[in-house]
Formats: structure tokens, C-alpha cells, sequence
């Protein structure tokens, strides 16, 4: 399978089944099965159960011993699925119970990417810290700070800022000025957008800041209940679409592989990047997502390698490319 890039994974979650018993054994006293933390093969749940999967997952990884495991088990498994270049995204969390600052959190994640490196994991990463949008505009603006900060001092490890959170809570129009600072300060953007119907306003504010990258989407165009509008802003400034074919189907954004917004923006030809999400909660990898759009959208070896490669020129870290490029062969 021809894949190089991974543009949207959220940390935690991605933690597979293996680092979550490892998380278990050391807090025995959490009562936590694997049932809780993921969603098998078949199963749906409500997007608003899956926001509960992440709280159990965060209950688990609270110290930054646990950050620091989580991190470098991740980035390994992503480099063992064959992935060259990923951009881990992650909302900063203070943790009271164990001290663990925002800051702390985010120099943890980078250090999992130094050491990775240091080790001769065959992977570059790239880090996006997340705004959570049911904190509000004051924490979003905090984050944006710290963002900033990270990304003054970590030689470009910081790449941008990711919007995300449980879309049925809060409004974007309170957290505009927070992502246009971060736009103006260098910070790339990626927002999920249009992730459940009825966030159409929302997505026209935002979409002209405009982001750097959108994820999801999943509600913009006409057909779904989104406009022609929305679609021609995207379209205007060819901001590129992250999607995640396993996580909205079994979040029940969309209901089955073969309704997948994919097809809408891949026949139009519009920049769209296969990607995981949360592949431990989801229990997928990006092979997997990109065999899924194979065989649902019939595409063939030759579009298969074309969508892989189209990914790079999505990244964040247009100074790797070449390098990224090179090392990619047809197996
Ligand atoms: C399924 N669709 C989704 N929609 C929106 N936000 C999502 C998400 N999946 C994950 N997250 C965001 O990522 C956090 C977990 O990773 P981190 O603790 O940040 O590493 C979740 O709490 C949520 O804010
Ligand atoms: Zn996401």
C-alpha cells in the first residue's frame, strides 16, 4: 500500500490496545477494560459516546510518564504501518492530582519525538497543539500562546494549530480571534469543520480566515444540507479536506463507507488526504483507511499512489518534502 503521510491523528486518541494495557497495569484502581476505550469492528456509537471513550483514555494518561509513552508507542506504530511523515496533533492538559502544567504536557510530546528520532524510528513528525472548543475563548487563546511559544523554540516541531472538540458544544464565533492570532503569528491551521449538520454558519466564519487545512468537512457541500457557498470557499482557496473514512462511520457522522463525503471532493479533484483520526479508539490504522477508500470508491493501484502522493504537498512542513518524496517506493 502506497501511503507516506498521516495529517490527522489525534494523540490520544491513537493509542493502541497494546500501550492501553500498559496504562492499566498502572492504574490498576481505574477498573478500566478495553471495552471502554475502543470501538471494534462493527460496532457504532454516537459521536457523543465517543467523546466519552476520550475521557476514560484521558483518565488513563494523566502524568508525564504516561504522555511520554503514549507518544513514542504511537509515532512507532505509525512508522511500522509504513508511514514517513505524520503530524500528531494534542489539546495541552493541566493534570491537578499529578502536576502535570499545559506546558509540561507539550515539552513531554516533544521530547516522545526526539527520542523517537534519536532512536532511528524511520519517521518525521510534526506536532499541531489543539485547541479543545468546549473551553472557551480565554483557554483558546492560552493554548494559542503556548502554541506560539513551542513554536519559536522547538525548530519548527511546532507546526500549527488544530481545532477540535466535541462539535455539538460551543460556537467558533468565540474562538475567532484566537485562530486568527495564531494565523497571523505563523501558526498553520487545521479546523474540523461541518463535522454534524447545523454548523453551517460556523464554517462560513471560519472558512474565511482561512484555514490551512479542514477536517472532516463532512457536512459542507449542498447535497448533505451545507451549500454551494461553502464549497466554493474551500474551493477558492483549495484548502485541502483530512478524511477519516472508519471514525465517521462509526461515529455515525456518516452512514456507510460508500455515503463517505470522499467521493464528492475526490471527483471534483479537490486536495484530499486519506487519514486514522484516532486510530486506537476507532481500531484502524492508515493502511487500513486507505485499502477502505480502495474498495469502496474502486480506485485502482495507479489513483491509490496519485492520492498518496498528493498528500505531501498537504503537510505542514513543506521544507521536508524532498525529502519525504525520495524515500518513497512502489511495493
Ligand atoms: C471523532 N471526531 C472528533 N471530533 C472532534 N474532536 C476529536 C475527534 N476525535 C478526537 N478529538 C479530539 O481529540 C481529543 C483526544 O486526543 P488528545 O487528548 O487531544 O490527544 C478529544 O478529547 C477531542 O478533543
Ligand atoms: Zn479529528
Amino acid at each position: 500500500m502506497h501511503k507516506v503521510d498521516e495529517l490527522h491523528a489525534h494523540l490520544n486518541g491513537s493509542v493502541s490496545f497494546s500501550t492501553i494495557k500498559k496504562l492499566v497495569a498502572r492504574k490498576p484502581h481505574l477498573n478500566i477494560e478495553h471495552g471502554m476505550t475502543a470501538i471494534r469492528s462493527g460496532q457504532r456509537r454516537t459521536l457523543d459516546e465517543c467523546f466519552q471513550v476520550f475521557k476514560v483514555i484521558h483518565q488513563l494518561v494523566d502524568t508525564e510518564e504516561d504522555i511520554l509513552m503514549v507518544a513514542k508507542d504511537v509515532i512507532r506504530e505509525f512508522a511500522a504501518d509504513g508511514v514517513k511523515y505524520l503530524e500528531l496533533r494534542s489539546t495541552p492538559r493541566k493534570e491537578k492530582t499529578t502536576g502535570m502544567t499545559k506546558r509540561r504536557y507539550v515539552e513531554t510530546v516533544i521530547e516522545a519525538i526526539r527520542q523517537c528520532k534519536n532512536e532511528g524510528v524511520d519517521i518525521e513528525v510534526r506536532f499541531l497543539v489543539a485547541v479543545d472548543r468546549r473551553n472557551g475563548a480565554e483557554v483558546a487563546m492560552e493554548t494559542v500562546k503556548l502554541a506560539e511559544d513551542f513554536m519559536l523554540s522547538t525548530d519548527g516541531l511546532v507546526v500549527g494549530l488544530d481545532l477540535s472538540g466535541d462539535p455539538t458544544v460551543g460556537h467558533g464565533r468565540d474562538l475567532l480571534p484566537a485562530l486568527q492570532k495564531a494565523k497571523n503569528c505563523g501558526l498553520k491551521l487545521s479546523l474540523h469543520l461541518s463535522e454534524v449538520p447545523s454548523q453551517a454558519d460556523e464554517s462560513e466564519l471560519l472558512l474565511n480566515i482561512p484555514p490551512d487545512r479542514i477536517g472532516h468537512g463532512t457536512y459542507l457541500h449542498p447535497e448533505v444540507g451545507g451549500s454551494q457557498s461553502l464549497v466554493d470557499t474551500v474551493r477558492k482557496h483549495n484548502t485541502p479536506l483530512e478524511l477519516c473514512l472508519t471514525s465517521n462511520v462509526k461515529g455515525q457522522t456518516v452512514s456507510s463507507y460508500s455515503q463517505h463525503h470522499f467521493l464528492y471532493w475526490y471527483q471534483m479533484g479537490h486536495p484530499s488526504v486519506i487519514c486514522t483520526d484516532d486510530k486506537g479508539v476507532f481500531c484502524t490504522d492508515l493502511s487500513q483507511e486507505y485499502q477502505l477508500a480502495a474498495s469502496t470508491f474502486n480506485l485502482s493501484q495507479e489513483d491509490m499512489w496519485t492520492l498518496s502522493q498528493k498528500a505531501i504537498d498537504c503537510t505542514f512542513a513543506p521544507d521536508l518534502k524532498r525529502q519525504v518524496r525520495f524515500p518513497f517506493t512502489e511495493d
